[in-house]
């Protein structure tokens, strides 16, 4: 196999607030080919955050690397693209104007940055909307726009907090669908944290499950739907072989955070 475009070894992360120590992650490893769609799910809290920012340098591990090829992530870096969740665009600039924002940054001639940025508008389904202001759009189309304004940059990896985690269930499956296209266009590597069982399984290449708190790899599962893929393989039995696998592995943690968190009241209770 290809040497990995980036490779997380032994990471484990601890926190320590008043007094208190929080192990977050506890020996995570896994790879990512260049050109992969992966998804990181998990119950809630089980690190998933912490873990998105540690591969995108915004954090740094306890022990353990994230290296991309071959180099440790210590730091922000421009190989390392991010879309958050929360609504990132820029209130102040237009849909082109914020797309343009990363490539102008890095000082590309004005003439080069506007061709790509109108190109890049037009991949995502913007074309028409270059001279909106975000408050004129709608919270998927903002969305758009974030991923627009980290692609055009061409970025090594693209990691993404649920990115369409304020949206409805149907919406943010239609933009999933749109998003793979732009992806395969673009080539682009991504790294997906998401709470959506059927979001993670209809993308991905590859799903990451965390374990409850402390966040262990628990399975990888690589995905059996067939390329390309957009919404219509919502109906697929791949799919629902794959939504079923993540549901009970999913559930299992669930019960187990369920049964620890019984342990602890009933631990405080008879104190
Ligand atoms: N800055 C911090 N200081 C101390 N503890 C933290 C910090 N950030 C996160 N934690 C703790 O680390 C654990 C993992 O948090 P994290 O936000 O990474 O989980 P998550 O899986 O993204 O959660 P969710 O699914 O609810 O968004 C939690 O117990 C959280 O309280």
């Amino acid at each position: 196999m290809a040497e990995p475009l980036m490779k997380v070894e032994n990471l484990t992360k601890v926190y320590n607030s008043d007094a208190k120590e929080v192990v977050a992650l506890k020996n995570i490893e896994f790879t990512v080919q260049k050109g992969e769609f992966i998804s990181i799910v998990g119950p809630s809290g089980c690190g998933k955050t912490t873990l998105l920012e540690i591969l995108s340098g915004l954090r740094l591990p306890t022990t353990g690397s994230v290296k991309i090829k071959g180099k440790a992530v210590t730091g922000p870096q421009r190989s390392i693209g991010i879309v958050f969740q929360e609504e990132s665009t820029f209130p102040w600039r237009t849909v082109l104007e914020n797309v343009e924002f990363g490539l102008q940054m890095q000082g590309m001639p004005k003439a080069e940055y506007r061709d790509k940025a109108h190109k890049m508008v037009e991949l995502v389904g913007l074309k028409g909307f270059e001279n909106s202001y975000p408050f004129e759009l709608s919270g998927g189309m903002r969305q758009r726009v974030a991923i627009a304004r980290t692609l055009v940059t061409q970025p090594e990896i693209v990691v993404m907090d649920e990115p369409f985690g304020a949206l409805d269930e149907q919406t943010r499956l239609i933009l999933g669908g749109e998003l793979l296209k732009i992806v395969e266009q673009t080539k682009a590597t991504v790294v997906l944290v998401t709470h959506s069982i059927q979001e993670a399984a209809l993308l991905s290449d590859k799903i990451v499950v965390l374990s409850a708190r402390p966040g262990k790899v628990k399975y990888l599962i690589k995905s059996t739907l067939p390329k390309p893929r957009d919404a219509t393989a919502l109906t697929t039995p791949e799919f629902a072989e794959i939504t079923q696998k993540l549901w009970s592995s999913l559930e299992e943690e669930s019960l187990t955070k369920r049964h620890d968190v019984d342990n602890d009241s009933s631990r405080v209770v008879g104190q």
